[in-house]
């Protein structure tokens, strides 16, 4: 029987995606296999329109591949009914955005604090949350007064609130300078190696990629594992 440390995070074996009608039809994914573990931090990186997005979508249980298989920690995610994904999407899965995708009128604590209730958590500790991603002097700040970088972490920290096993992240750093993009990248790798958060992150950065423990390359929907340039 495999215990909760064998059980990879995310698991999807041969998922395939079709997009659009016609002429305009296209493997969005193609025989696409993946194993992500606890603790690890795993980059996609490829071409616009490579399938990146999708392959997020399909991990993340907002979207059905046509065939194959996507478990998240365990779970067989495409066999979910609609409102059984959403459920578990707000309780087993995080997203981070490109931009933190940060409500204009909240603080940094009601940040984290409504997404805990949209989920029916009733022990997530915000405070702590901030503090962890170095934002607790930021607690009462609403994201317009905070810079780029900051919003990214009140938005990994969000993630974070329920205590996900899989964090998908998809362009954290495209907002963001390169020393914040390090900052925000090396945050990531830090809370998989230490907290043993699965992360996926989508990204057009290669100045990142070293933070990361496997570099894939999604092309024309098919993914291969990179060799990263010593
Ligand atoms: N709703 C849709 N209908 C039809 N085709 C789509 C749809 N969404 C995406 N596609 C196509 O599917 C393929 C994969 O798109 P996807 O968004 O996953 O790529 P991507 O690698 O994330 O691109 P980018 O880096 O530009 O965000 C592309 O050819 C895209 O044009």
């Amino acid at each position: 029987m495999s215990t909760p440390s064998t059980t990879p995070a995310l698991e999807i074996v041969g998922a395939r995606l079709e997009l659009g009608d016609g002429d305009a039809r296209v493997h969005a994914l193609d025989d696409v296999s993946l194993r992500v573990d606890p603790g690890e931090i795993v980059a996609v990186v490829g071409p616009s329109g490579s399938g990146k997005s999708s392959l997020l979508a399909v991990a993340g249980a907002l979207a059905k591949p046509d065939s194959g298989i996507v478990r998240v920690h365990g779970t067989d995610v495409t066999a979910l009914a609609k409102s059984a994904a959403t459920r578990f999407r707000l309780t087993t899965i995080g997203f981070v955005f490109q931009s933190g995708n940060l409500i204009a009128a909240l603080t940094a604590t009601d940040q984290l604090r409504l997404a805990a209730r949209l989920a029916g958590n009733r022990t997530a500790d915000p405070a702590a949350l901030l503090g962890s991603v170095g934002m607790a002097h930021r607690a009462d700040h609403r994201p317009d007064q905070l810079s780029g970088g900051e919003r990214q972490r009140v938005g990994i920290a969000r993630a974070l609130v329920n205590d996900p096993s899989l964090l998908l992240v998809d362009e954290p750093t495209a907002a963001l300078d390169r020393a914040s993009s390090h900052d925000v990248v090396r945050l990531l790798a830090a809370r998989a190696h230490e907290a043993g958060v699965a992360v996926v992150m989508v990204t057009h950065d290669h100045d990142v990629l070293e933070h990361c423990d496997r570099v894939l390359e999604m092309t024309d929907g098919r993914l291969g594992e990179r060799v990263l340039a010593a």
